[in-house]
């Protein structure tokens, strides 16, 4: 090794883990795919690998309250997220599922999918394969990163919010629709929460390390700047 590789391999932080996770609305997205792009950290939202599986199980017509067959299923789609976060991208079997993987249909089934533990397993091998690959490092969002998929992150942030400001949040990115909505949505949120922190396998959960930030009070920006200050205090720890 030349002297000149030797320094920069003593001189270069070490690549940073971060692990995001906490129920729908609480700005885990938003807050990450920024945090990321300012530190020069790689992005995986996990959420969307889960949407992707999904679709590909309704386009498939497999029955997602049937475990057995999402199970036998597991395997057959080839799930690629793209992670520089300020376009990430998410395919299924090569096309994109950007779109598809957010609409109502795939939202009334991910909870189902999610809680196959063959799906879980397989999603969980490729995020840690991810994560693995990062040079610099990777913020990863989801519902499982601090209990389950990356235990030894250098840093685990769990973040919350009253139901009202995260279904508020939500129906202010349905854009045209009724005032009446908001409780409809709001109703969704909670029953995914529910079933969410109830299945068996890895459920939503607050791991015993990670510092809980309640964001319903808070602008995205300050968000944002409690995080980076976060990482900053454990890079020079
Ligand atoms: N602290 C905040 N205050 C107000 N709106 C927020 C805040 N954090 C996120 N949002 C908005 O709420 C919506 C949901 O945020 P998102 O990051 O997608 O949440 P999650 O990934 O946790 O579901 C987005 O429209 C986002 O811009
Ligand atoms: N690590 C993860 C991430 C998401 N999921 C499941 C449970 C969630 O309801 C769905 C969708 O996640 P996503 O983060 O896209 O959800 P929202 O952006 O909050 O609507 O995926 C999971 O089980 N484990």
């Amino acid at each position: 090794m030349s002297d000149t590789v030797e320094t920069a391999a003593r001189t270069a932080p070490a690549a940073v883990i971060v692990g995001i996770d906490g129920p729908s609305g609480t700005g885990k997205s938003s807050t990450s795919k920024a945090v990321a792009a300012k530190l020069g950290l790689r992005y995986l939202d996990t959420g969307a690998q889960y949407r992707a599986i999904t679709w590909w199980m309704l386009s498939n017509g497999i029955d997602v309250n049937d475990a057995a067959a999402v199970a036998e299923a597991a395997g057959k789609p080839e799930i690629v997220s793209g992670t520089d976060p300020s376009a990430p991208t998410i395919t299924v079997d090569g096309a994109d599922a950007a779109g598809p993987i957010r609409t109502q249909e795939v939202t009334s089934a991910v909870s189902a999918v999610s809680a196959v533990p063959e799906i879980r397993t397989r999603l969980t091998e490729l995020q840690r394969a991810i994560a693995a690959e990062a040079p610099a490092g990777i913020v990863v969002e989801g519902r499982d990163i601090g209990t389950t998929v990356l235990p030894d992150a250098d840093l685990k942030i769990f973040l919350t919010a009253s139901a009202e400001a995260r279904a508020a949040r939500r129906s202010g990115e349905l854009k045209g629709k009724e005032a009446t909505d908001l409780a409809a949505t709001q109703a969704a949120l909670v029953k995914r929460d529910a079933a969410d922190s109830g299945r068996k396998t890895s459920p939503l959960a607050k791991a015993g390390d990670a510092v809980e930030v309640d964001t319903t009070e808070l602008t995205l920006d300050q968000v944002i700047e409690c995080v980076v200050t976060l990482i900053e205090e454990r890079r020079s720890a």
